[in-house]
């Protein structure tokens, strides 16, 4: 097809003359800048917010959604209606995008001061936002909408026969009965389906008190009011588990799962499900947090303290919020479930703006919480990464029968290679950091850039062949543990394990089942996983988090310690967490013995409000991207100039020095950061409002970018 020109109407046979006021569209557009875009509507039909439209964009084609119809037709550039390009095509003849959802989108606009247009469409799977390279429509499309449309109707038809008899397994052995729910379940049920309207509640329970059971009784109480409920987890390797649970739990009812592993068009088939109202439940990592869901009753975020909530690229929201505002805007509950809030959320239940249910038991009978020994590693010196007293503990429970966890937060064999006889270390060429040697991959990996190359033989400095790993990572540990026990079924479950299709739920699936002896992993597997014959967990590599200069790592470090320990003894029977450390008298360690996180929380809030850090301020930072570190430092100190007229002496907001990143260079990219902080989170924000539109005239060849809320400085 001839592509329309500007002020060629032959192209356009539908064209009528231009109406000021109704013929022109205001069309959001991925690209990252703050406004809209202006087409003339050459259609018949009155166009709706949210359909999806093909519209020019330089010289290519752009999927766009239509935001509204502008009355004054005069772009920015002062050009008359006539010169406006026309949108191409429509591509929906509704919008499954509703007013709901166009209200949260706009509200993480405004908050995250990010481009609407960005965060509209990245909010959509790719094959409803990306022209394929024909530019058309990706076919996946109408195949996902015509099955969304085929669920609907079987579920309108029987009122709740949602499930067809293909979905039934009639191999599958018939589900063990539900528990009996504990007096603490049944009352934080209770508070859940009397929640009318808006309403935050935290569901603080210890770690396999059973919240998950919390859950599907609140969630099948809000289907049989004909409602739909949206369920957050922090991770991907979550949600087959819970995916098979709320599956077997919940039928018919259907149940849907968004993550970005999805394979393309069965994201889209679950996205269209869920928007169309098809499905009941869907199940979904941060990202489910943006897709529209008509019959919306109830939001669940799972581990809501966890940091993989927060998005850390792109637009950096942090998912946990916005689902916040989800029940806010739409006036239903949210329930925020875990055994170490957030202190952002343990203050506002504290001060009673969030509803507390507590469940101080674990649900199974005689099951408790591990008992936690630290081990001195100046008195028993760690060989190969293990003491003395860790590695009899590893024998005695394998011996007896039971499974083991060894977790440490940092995956390859060694952090870095070094050289014997010149000191030469492998650093990446491209960072400020060392690469990192993956034995079972054999080679020498960057984790900040991804750049890649074979183990050098000898050293690329003098020659020498006494290469040695310095430092351990999983693999190496996984290696020594093979070792000290040869009979055992060691797994390894960390990024680079479950890295191919598959991968990941087999190797879960082992874990489960109790074939595997000892598992050894990141935070992949400290959390969430209802393992039944873990008896011992194993803590190694602790100490760099309890010195970090990072004022967010004592309460990262505390919530990954109790959650770890969590895995251990959830069946019942005696149950141990070992530590290894070189400081076993850190207070964080007193809290952790006696499972006592409102110690830990009351201990750290103290500091946090001494320190005027969040959450008894707010912050926000601008990261500034060059290949020079002074044209950063020189963007964020125009900046700063430019901001400070700016600030308000009735609403105080404090612009820090510009400082370069401790990862200074990624990738050949140098980067640095200035922190803005304020006391008032309003004025904050209206700071920010009226200097980011300066900083796109100033910012030259740097890329920046502004974070609300980081997590990380
Ligand atoms: N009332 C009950 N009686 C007996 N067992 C129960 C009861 N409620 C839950 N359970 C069982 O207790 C185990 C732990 O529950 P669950 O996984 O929900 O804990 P959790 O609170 O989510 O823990 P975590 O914070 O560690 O994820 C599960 O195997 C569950 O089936
Ligand atoms: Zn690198």
């Amino acid at each position: 097809m001839k592509k329309p020109t500007q002020k060629d109407e032959s192209d356009q046979p539908n064209r009528l003359p231009l109406d000021l006021g109704e013929k022109a569209v205001e069309v959001l557009i991925a690209v990252p800048l703050p406004q809209t875009f202006t087409y003339h509507w050459p259609f018949e039909h009155a166009p709706r917010f949210g359909q999806r439209v093909v519209v020019p964009w330089g010289r290519q084609k752009r999927i766009g959604l239509v935001h509204g119809t502008c009355a004054a037709v005069v772009t920015s550039a002062g050009v008359d209606a006539y010169s406006l390009k026309p949108v191409e095509q429509v591509l929906d003849d509704g919008s499954l995008l509703d007013g709901a959802w166009r209200q949260l989108i706009e509200f993480a606009a405004r908050y995250y001061h990010h481009p609407l247009g960005l965060i509209a469409l990245e909010a959509l799977p790719k094959a409803l936002r990306v022209l394929n390279a024909r530019g058309e429509e990706p076919v996946m499309v109408t195949k996902a909408q015509a099955h969304a449309d085929k669920r609907l109707q079987a579920r309108q038809t029987p009122a709740r026969g949602a499930r067809t008899s293909a979905d039934h397994d009639p191999t599958q052995a018939d589900p063990a009965p539900p528990p009996v729910l504990t007096l603490e379940q049944q009352a934080a049920v209770q508070a859940c389906s009397v929640a009318a309207g808006f309403t935050p509640l935290l569901l603080y329970g210890v770690t396999g008190s059973g919240k998950t059971e919390v859950y599907l009784h609140a969630v099948e109480e809000r289907l049989t009011r004909g409602e739909q409920v949206l369920v957050l987890l922090p991770e991907i390797n979550l949600t087959p588990a819970a995916q098979a649970l709320y599956e077997t739990r919940l039928a018919p009812y259907r149940v849907v799962v968004l993550h970005s592993n999805l394979p393309e068009l069965q994201r889209t088939k679950h996205w269209f499900e869920a928007a169309t109202g098809a499905a009941d439940v869907l199940i979904a990592t941060r990202l489910g947090v943006l897709t529209p869901m008509p019959r919306l009753g109830l939001v669940i975020v799972d581990e809501e303290h966890d940091p993989s909530y927060k998005q850390q690229d792109g637009m950096r929201y942090q998912a946990r919020d916005l689902a916040l505002m989800l029940g806010k805007q739409r006036g239903v509950p949210v329930v925020l479930g875990s055994a170490t809030p957030s202190l952002e959320t343990w203050q506002k239940a504290e001060g009673g703006q969030y509803k507390r249910l507590t469940l101080t038991q674990r649900a199974v009978t005689g099951a408790s919480l591990p008992r936690v020994e630290l081990i001195n590693t100046a008195n028993f010196p760690a060989k190969e990464g293990l003491s003395e007293p860790a590695m009899q503990a590893l024998v005695s429970t394998f011996e007896a029968g039971k499974q083991s966890i060894v977790f440490l937060n940092r995956r390859g064999y060694s952090p870095q290679l070094v050289c014997g006889g010149c000191g030469w270390v492998s650093n990446c060429e491209h960072c400020t950091a060392h690469m990192v040697w993956h034995k079972s991959e054999r080679n020498l990996r960057c984790h900040h850039c991804g750049a890649a190359q074979r183990v050098p033989v000898q050293c690329p400095c003098c020659g020498n062949q006494d290469l040695t790993g310095f430092g351990r990572g999983t693999q190496r540990i996984e290696e020594t543990l093979a070792g000290l026990l040869p009979k055992a079924t060691v797994l390894r479950i960390d990024a680079d394990s479950t890295r191919n299709k598959g991968q990941m739920e087999a190797l879960l699936d082992e874990a489960h089942s109790g074939r595997a002896d000892v598992l050894v992993g990141t935070q992949m597997i400290a959390k969430g996983h209802d393992f039944a014959n873990v008896n011992l967990v194993l803590a190694l590599n602790v100490d760099a988090s309890l010195f970090s200069h990072a004022y967010r790592a004592p309460e990262r470090l505390f919530a990954q310690l109790m959650q770890v320990a969590g895995r251990a003894g959830r069946r019942g029977g005696e149950a141990t967490m070992l530590v290894q450390t070189r400081y076993p008298q850190h207070p964080l360690f007193e809290a952790l013995k006696a499972h006592d996180y409102e110690r830990f929380a009351s201990h750290e809030m103290q500091a946090r409000r001494e320190a005027r850090m969040p959450p008894f301020s707010y912050q926000a930072t601008i990261r500034a991207d060059h290949r020079t570190l002074g044209n950063c430092l020189a963007f964020l100190k125009t900046a700063r100039e430019l901001g400070d007229p700016l600030i308000q002496p009735d609403e105080p907001v404090y612009l820090c020095d510009p400082v370069p990143l401790t990862v200074v260079r990624v990738g050949g990219i140098e980067r640095a950061q200035m922190l803005i902080e304020s006391e008032s989170r309003p004025a904050l924000h209206r700071f920010l409002s009226a200097w980011l539109p300066l900083l796109y005239e100033h910012a030259g060849s740097v890329r920046w970018f502004l974070e609300v809320d980081p997590v990380e400085l």
